[in-house]
Parts: structure tokens; C-alpha cells; sequence
């Protein structure tokens, strides 16, 4: 399994493109019938991803639970969400079957064994984008459709950044113990997310970028609001946020992006907003 560690803000300030995507970058999440695991010591969350084609996939192949958490199975002391951000397919969580169309969601609980994941049609497979945290206690596995997501429309076309913030892992829709997860989605024309900026101290986020037409890219903006840096993303390509940087991003087109946060509350409205004429 990849390790992160964490970084401070003040070591920041003087990497180079390549420290910057070594530490933060996450690639090639849906490699077939594989799981790509990414575990950050900000915040202890696990970045995952899975593309079953022609097998049954497990949520730890290819991971030593033992060596890595010191547990029997991946979500003895664990929750998860996990998106499908590809075509149809299935998740059996300790003999419960979920059918996973495009867009779904389901948060499983801390305690849960067995968790495996399928393809419908290996010529049109699924893609399970997943954001794991510590849990200290067991919730309800949830499925949460687009439908089921608390839709929050911010920003406007004439500043590039109408935008619907769904809400699909949140306190309004189901308890978790720490981790929060949505699905903000920009209308065409629009390219700026989460401007103005702004950190949370008390939470760090996970943001994964997708629906990125080809040949298109997103500048993904990091850093301290006095001295930020950018990496550039790729489509189906996820960034660790730590607490102290701001996570924004402005795309070549509009996309579509999930993210996840986990720390010490779930208070959505939480922020540290930066004025924008601040910004450095
Ligand atoms: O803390 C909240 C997260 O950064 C995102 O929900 C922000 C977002 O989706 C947006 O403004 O476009
Ligand atoms: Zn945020």
C-alpha cells in the first residue's frame, strides 16, 4: 500500500512540482480488476479505488490489514464511502447485496467483514472511487442515491462558478462517526470551484476530479491562501487536502468532483473563508 506522510506548510513553501505531486497526487485508481489503496497519515484516511472486470473484487486485495492496521479485516476499526462513478455494478457488504448505478453511494459501517466488489457487463465496468476513516463505533450501512443527497446550488455562471453541492455522507442524510462525502458537479460554462476559498482547520479533505472531457485538465490550487501552488489534475485523479490548505480548483472545461472529509467534526459550514482579494 502507497504511504503518505504529513506535511507542514512551511516545508511546502519550498517543494518543486514533482515534491508536490510525490505527497499530495493520487493516480491510476481504477487499474482492472485491482484495488489501489493510498494511505495519508493527515487525518489516517485511506483513498481507494477498485474497477472489477472479469472478478469478484475484494475491498483488501492486494493489502496486508495486519501489517497496515493492525486489524483482521479492512473495516474492523474503519468506515468507508464509496461512489460509482462508472457503469452499473455491485457491492456485497457481509452478504448484503447493493446495486450500484452511476453516481450511487454507499457508506458502510466499521465492523462489516466482507466487502467485495463486481461489474454487470465486464465490456462496461464499474468504478468504485472510495474515502476510508477511523471509526469508533458502528453505524447503519446506508445507500444514498443523487436523489437522497441534500443539494446545496452555489455560485453563478456570470463569475464561472455555478456549481450544485450534494451532500450525500452528511449528518442530514445519515450518521457517521467521522467521515462526511459529496458530489459537487459544475454546469457548462462554469470552471471554478470552491472560490472563494477557504480551509478547515479541524478537518482535512480528499477531492477527486472526474468527468474531465478529454484532452481538458483542472489546476487544482493548494497551499496557505498567502502562498498558494497548484498541481495540475487529470481526469479520475484525487489530491490530499491537509488542514492548513486551501483545496479549490479552476478546469480547461467543467467536471465533476467528490470529496471527502474527515477530522474532528462534520460541521459541513465550518470554514475558514479567505477573501479572494487575499489571496496570494
Ligand atoms: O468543505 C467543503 C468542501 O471543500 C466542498 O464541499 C466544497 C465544494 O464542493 C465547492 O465549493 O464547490
Ligand atoms: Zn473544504
Amino acid at each position: 500500500m502507497d504511504i503518505r506522510y504529513s506535511v507542514n506548510q512551511r516545508d511546502f513553501k519550498r517543494y518543486t512540482t514533482d515534491e508536490i505531486r510525490d505527497e499530495f497526487l493520487i493516480t491510476d485508481l481504477f487499474k482492472a480488476d485491482e484495488v489501489t489503496a493510498v494511505y495519508s497519515h493527515v487525518d489516517r484516511m485511506v483513498t481507494l479505488g477498485c474497477m472489477p472486470v472479469n472478478e469478484m473484487v475484494s475491498i483488501d486485495k492486494g493489502i496486508d490489514c495486519w501489517k497496515n492496521f493492525g486489524t483482521h479485516y479492512f473495516l474492523e476499526r474503519r468506515e468507508i464511502g464509496i461512489f460509482n462513478i462508472g457503469e452499473p455494478g455491485v457491492i456485497t457488504a457481509d452478504g448484503a447485496e447493493y446495486k450500484m448505478g452511476h453516481e450511487d453511494c454507499l457508506y458502510i459501517t466499521m465492523g462489516t467483514k466482507e466487502v467485495t466488489f463486481a461489474s454487470d457487463d465486464a465490456a462496461h465496468p464499474a468504478k468504485f472511487y472510495m474515502v476510508s476513516a477511523p471509526a469508533h463505533k458502528p453505524c447503519k450501512t446506508t445507500f444514498i442515491s443523487i436523489q437522497d443527497a441534500n443539494k446545496r446550488p452555489m455560485g453563478d455562471l456570470k463569475t464561472s462558478n455555478a456549481r450544485t453541492i450534494n451532500q450525500f455522507i452528511h449528518p442530514d442524510v445519515l450518521e457517521t462517526c467521522q467521515l462526511s462525502m459529496g458530489l459537487t458537479r459544475l454546469e457548462e460554462g462554469s470552471v471554478w470551484n470552491t472560490m472563494p476559498a477557504h480551509t478547515h482547520e479541524r478537518r482535512m479533505e480528499v477531492y477527486f476530479y472526474f468527468d474531465i472531457p478529454e484532452d481538458n485538465v483542472v489546476f487544482h490550487m493548494m497551499g496557505e491562501g498567502k502562498e498558494t501552488r497548484h498541481i495540475v489534475m487529470q481526469n479520475e485523479e484525487a489530491v490530499i487536502s491537509p488542514s492548513w490548505s486551501i483545496h479549490s480548483g479552476c478546469g480547461t472545461s467543467n467536471y465533476t468532483f467528490i470529496w471527502a472529509m474527515g477530522g474532528e467534526n462534520k460541521a459541513f459550514d465550518d470554514m475558514d473563508n479567505i477573501p479572494t482579494a487575499e489571496l496570494r
